[in-house]
């Protein structure tokens, strides 16, 4: 669809010290060549002492609200998006968020959409905002740590990293314009992270070490690897496809793709190959020392192109997400100007 009036305001993340992938290899975490497969140069590991996912997106919502001047009163909704354990069980996660981040009494809802959750927050932002102007503020956070998840290994393909991130929308303006936001579902596929692990009773503790390699075996095994791959290659297509018509553009007028932060191999068959792009045209630099931040890399991404300068005023980039069910989506940035907390 294309955006009217949807603005980016505020930007924000908080991501723990980035550690080296030697140490990981040196510890045993990953082997080297699995390492090596990877791309990755470092991922953001949370220590012993760090904050909770929840307080991670507080950070990074302070951040987020102090760059784009506000306290938060204008904030009428607010939408956090995770994957993973957020540092409690049964609770108001968003609640927490709001309560330590803005000073409005708006409804605090969580997404949670996989790896896709901020960008089907920016979906449903869109729809808010359209409704009335105000600003939404979208976190995001996750810390993916033992007992129950492998950052390395429980979905080799991606490296799991731990941090916060926050993007404050706005209808009444802000240094970049969401021109158009695309999301495609395709519900085909949402065995491929589930099959083999039964539905069970509802846990309090974690029933091994997730294991979505496995689990992807199995539906290949029975759907076939080149029906997944087909409806996956499908599915991002149609995404980007629609999010380019709607905002007026061409794939030639995007200088800068914000991708999912796969590992390289999976960056390339899923995202460089098919889009017909270079690893130079991305933020695979920054992602290749941060790591998949869930449902963040979107966010991230495009704070770091911004602090970075490769982007200026007039420059357009596009967010691509994707989430396991399969969604995708697809989004058209503008940047208007360049604001002043960049580097
Ligand atoms: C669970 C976290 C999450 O939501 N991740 C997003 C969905 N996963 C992906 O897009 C990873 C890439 N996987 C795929 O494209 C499909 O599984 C394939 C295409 C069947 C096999 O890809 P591979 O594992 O070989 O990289």
């Amino acid at each position: 669809m294309r955006c009217d009036q949807l603005y980016v305001a505020g930007l924000g993340t908080w991501l723990p010290p980035a550690e080296p992938v030697a140490e990981a290899v040196a510890r045993g975490d990953v082997d080297e060549a699995a390492a090596r497969r990877s791309g990755m140069r470092s991922v953001t590991v949370c220590q012993d002492d760090a904050p909770a996912p929840a307080e991670m997106a507080v950070r990074a919502a302070g951040l987020a609200l102090r760059r784009a001047g506000t306290d938060g009163s204008d904030v009428r909704m607010l939408l956090h998006a995770s994957l993973y354990d957020q540092g409690n069980a049964l609770w108001g996660t968003a609640s927490y968020v709001q309560r330590r981040s803005v000073r409005a009494g708006c409804p605090a809802l969580e997404v949670r959409q996989v790896s896709n959750g901020g960008m089907a927050a920016l979906l449903l932002a869109s729809a808010v905002l359209a409704q009335g102007g105000g600003e939404v503020l979208l976190t995001t956070a996750d810390r993916f740590c033992p007992p129950g998840f492998d950052r390395w290994r429980s979905d080799p393909g991606t490296v799991y990293a731990d941090g916060g991130t926050a993007m404050l929308l706005s209808a009444g303006g802000g240094f970049a314009r969401v021109r158009s936001l695309a999301v495609v579902s395709d519900p085909e596929l949402e065995g491929m992270h589930r099959e083999g692990d039964p539905f069970g009773e509802a846990r309090t503790a974690p029933a091994g070490v997730l294991d979505l390699e496995a689990h992807k075996k199995r539906y290949v095994a029975r759907a076939g690897m080149s029906f997944s791959v087909a409806r996956v290659t499908a599915g991002q297509r149609d995404a980007v496809k629609e999010a380019l018509a709607d905002a007026g553009v061409e794939a030639a007028d995007i200088s800068r793709w914000v991708l999912p932060h796969f590992g390289r191999r999976r960056l390339e068959t899923n995202c460089l190959r098919p889009l017909g792009i270079g690893a130079d045209r991305t933020t695979w630099e920054f992602s290749s020392r941060v790591g998949h931040l869930g449902a963040g890399d979107q966010t991230a991404g495009l704070e770091h192109l911004v602090r970075s300068g490769a982007l200026g005023p007039g420059g357009l980039c596009v967010l691509m997400g994707v989430g396991a069910g399969f969604t995708w989506s697809c989004a058209v940035v503008e940047i208007l100007r360049v604001p002043g907390w960049t580097a």
